[in-house]
């Protein structure tokens, strides 16, 4: 039998040394080189993942659509100035099938918006206060509580790795995190785009099922993600078979992206997954904690690590991000700042 996605209480992560501590690195690091794939529970500002505090931030997707396309970024209306952050519409013949916003670290903070000349580091078109009061302030706390969450479980992955807890602690310093909210409609079988095609749709447990985000991995490090209790997000496993990732209130699943893959020789493995369209629109809110962008990413000293030229994250980030259908047409607007090694 495959087995299930496990579920880690984290509670120890924000305390002392202890066994307790001990055994919730063991789990993480145990998942993290396995699957790819984990919950966790149990921390500081879990009362975010209930469906009514969850809904404070959904309430954005109930906004106007005059007011949503205000949002847009560039590669989506020519007339606006944001390239990176702010709102993705619904693109019909794309597989992956969402609309949603992401927002950066100026949400939380800001005053950190810290280089206007670099689209990474741009501030976020948000919805006014009148539009949606409250909405702000609980996005921003949203945002403080998964950054924290984040890089507990770095120091977390440090430990495990044998590294010192702190090791990944400076490059997260004034990191570029990516808020993420996600809304998933039910695909219109009148729009006109033919969904039979293998590209949206798979078999699975002998159903036929539209895929509506498409197969990835993601970029970066490690990846939060909150499901609003609709189904849907599965993970590649081991064996290469496809297994749910179910949602439950009260925990957030994790994921691993594939700079930390790579930076870790392997041992954090950066896991594919899709989400497969179920029979009600679907929300989530993924959380992609991330490092400066100018963060020098060279090889940490972990046996059976691969050498690798020192780069940048930022310019990393952007050739990798700038793939995603929702990023597209715009990879040309930023230059590497450093050029390659040759
Ligand atoms: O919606 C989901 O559950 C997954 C989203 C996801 O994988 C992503 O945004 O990278
Ligand atoms: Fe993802």
């Amino acid at each position: 039998m495959t087995p299930d996605i496990e579920t880690i209480g984290i509670a120890a992560l924000f305390g002392s040394p202890s066994p307790a501590r001990d055994r919730a690195d063991a789990g993480i690091m145990a998942a993290a080189a396995g699957i790819g794939f984990l919950a966790v529970r149990d921390f500081p500002g879990d009362d975010w993942l209930t469906p009514d505090k969850r809904a404070q931030l959904l309430r954005i997707f109930a906004l106007p659509d005059a007011e949503k396309q205000e949002l847009l970024r560039w590669n989506f209306d020519h007339t606006k100035k944001n390239f990176y952050r702010g709102w993705f519409p619904l693109q019909p013949q794309a597989v992956s099938y969402k609309e949603g916003i992401d927002m950066g670290p100026d949400l939380a903070d800001g005053a950190r918006v810290t280089a206007s000349d670099d689209p990474l580091c741009e501030p976020t078109p948000l919805p006014d206060e009148h539009a949606l009061p409250g909405w702000r302030a609980a996005a921003a706390d949203y945002y403080r509580v998964m950054e924290t969450v984040g890089t507990m479980l770095m120091r977390s992955i440090a430990r495990g790795l044998g590294l010192p807890e702190m090791t990944f602690d400076t490059y997260f310093d004034g990191g570029i995190s990516t808020l993420r909210l996600i809304r998933y409609p039910l695909r219109d079988a009148n729009a006109g785009v033919d969904t039979s095609g293998p590209e949206y749709s798979v078999t699975h447990k002998g159903e036929t099922r539209t895929i509506i985000g498409r197969e990835h991995a993601d970029s970066g490090f490690v990846t939060l993600l909150a499901q609003d209790g609709v189904e849907g997000l599965q993970a590649k496993n081991l064996a290469g078979e496809w297994i749910d990732v179910p949602p439950a209130d009260g925990t957030l699943a994790v994921n691993f992206g594939q700079l930390l893959e790579r930076w870790t020789g392997g041992r954090v493995r950066a896991t594919r997954h899709r989400v497969i369209a179920p029979k009600t629109v679907r929300f989530s809110i993924p959380f992609f904690h991330e490092p400066r962008v100018d963060a020098e990413i060279s090889p940490l000293p972990l046996d059976g690590a691969e050498p690798f030229a020192p780069f940048l994250y930022g310019d990393y980030l952007w050739e990798s991000a700038t793939n995603f259908v929702e990023m597209s047409g715009i990879k040309h607007l930023r230059q590497p700042r450093r050029a390659k090694a040759s």
